[in-house]
């Protein structure tokens, strides 16, 4: 396993934990769908899974080893771990895109050429090296996540944990970072990304990792989303390609339009 939490309890000062002794585990290179109401605790668990917060009690461990909250524990762990928030504007400080995404790589110590490499990879993996002279505070919503995503790419993290990057995106914004999502997934990146989208989680996750009740529950995407008992109970809903599958009799679970035509075969296909 790449990332683990184990028994995390995590809380905020005067109140309730929120997640009770939640336990993920990632595999290398793995797409995990985060799901979960609003407010069951997932970006709590993106911030305890990238060192952000410390648990009251229990254990994040990287390659098998044991996170320490100490600097140089943080330091080590935030290289490998990449969180982006759900707000750009929480994360963009510098005044052009060029120098935001500059800046993780060359907090790291890298040199300016290095850097530079690493900022020029990063945009063209995002598909947004026409930003790269732009200021910051010009972009739209849309390309301001972008350039976030391109600034924790920028630093080659083996795990990246995204809170919401398609939320507030127009269709084409999606689909554009489903295409990013692909090529870093295709180097090995392991991802994992919370959203409320169950669709476009269907269609892009391995697993997922419902937040519900201060746990959490953790299996391959078709199963958890079919179990309707954990859909309910989580505030969530059926993706459409489950509904249509359950409501067709169909035994497969299609996760694309294209698995659902499949599963569906010609002889149901509406005629032209
Ligand atoms: N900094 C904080 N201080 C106090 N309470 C907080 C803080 N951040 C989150 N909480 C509380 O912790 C709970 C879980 O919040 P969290 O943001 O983890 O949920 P979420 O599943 O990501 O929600 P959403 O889907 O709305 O983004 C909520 O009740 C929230 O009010």
């Amino acid at each position: 396993m790449i990332l683990v939490a184990r028994d995390v309890i995590a809380s905020y000062p005067g109140a309730e934990p929120v997640l009770k002794r939640a336990s993920c585990r990632l595999s290398p290179g793995i797409r995990l769908a985060l799901l979960g109401a609003n407010g069951s605790g997932k970006t709590t668990l993106l911030r305890c899974l990238s060192g952000a917060h410390k648990p009251d009690s229990g254990e994040i461990a990287l390659a098998g080893r044991p996170l320490k909250h100490d600097r140089a524990g943080l330091r080590e762990h935030r290289r490998r771990v990449q969180l982006v928030l759900q707000d750009p504007d929480d994360q963009l400080f510098s005044a052009d895109v060029t120098q935001d995404v500059a800046f993780g790589p060359l907090n790291l110590g890298l040199t300016e050429d290095e850097a530079r490499r690493r900022v020029a990879e990063a945009l063209d993996l995002l598909g947004i090296t026409h930003l790269a002279d732009r200021p910051t505070h010009q972009l739209s919503y849309g390309e301001r996540k972008r350039v976030t995503i391109a600034g924790a790419v920028a630093m080659r993290p083996d795990v990246l944990l995204l809170d919401e990057p398609t939320a507030g995106l127009d269709p084409s914004g999606v689909e554009e970072t489903r295409s990013a999502l692909a090529r870093l997934t295709g180097q090995g990146t392991t991802i994992v990304l919370a959203t409320h989208d169950v669709d476009f989680a269907l269609s892009w996750a391995d697993e997922a990792a419902v937040v519900a009740g201060g746990q959490v529950h953790q299996g391959p995407i078709a199963e958890v989303l079919a179990d309707t008992d954990l859909v309910s109970r989580a505030h969530l809903r059926q993706p459409w390609q489950l509904q249509l599958a359950i409501a067709l009799g169909l035994e497969s679970r299609p996760r694309t339009m294209t698995e659902v035509l499949e599963a569906i075969g010609p002889s149901h296909r509406p005629t032209a």
